[in-house]
């Protein structure tokens, strides 16, 4: 199975549990893990036959840009089954983190997985 990630992908959202965190935008990191529904791209070297990490990385920024959620748990997921149906992957894994929420400790995130449901 063929994988395109991204590593160290850095989102500003507004997240959180608390009321200030519903007007203070924060910055996440992603970890994305994307598994490809076929490995045409290494065959053909054109880019319309490959998943384009780019217009993942955008579109991710643009949909968070809009709106809240309390929970890393829900971003998680929210982002996990956009690309799963926005870009055909089969499966994928996000990993998502806060930096700084929490004293002594340089990150705090949840890791989910997901596959097409058949
Ligand atoms: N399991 C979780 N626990 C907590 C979350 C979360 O998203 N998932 N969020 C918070 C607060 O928003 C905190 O990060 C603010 O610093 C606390 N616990």
């Amino acid at each position: 199975m063929d994988i395109i990630f991204l590593r160290e992908l850095k989102v500003v959202t507004l997240i959180g549990i608390y009321e200030w965190e519903k007007r203070v935008p924060q910055m996440l990191q992603l970890d994305l893990d994307i598994a490809l529904p076929n490995s045409r791209a290494c065959h053909s070297d054109d880019i319309k036959d490959a998943l384009d990490y780019a217009q993942v990385a955008q579109h991710i920024q643009t949909v968070l840009s809009d709106g809240h959620f309390s929970l890393l748990e829900t971003l998680a997921e929210h982002i996990a089954q956009i690309i799963l149906k926005d870009f055909n992957a089969p499966w994928v894994k996000v990993s998502v983190a806060k930096l700084q929420a929490i004293r002594n400790c340089k990150q705090v995130g949840i890791c989910i997985e997901r596959g097409q449901v058949r």
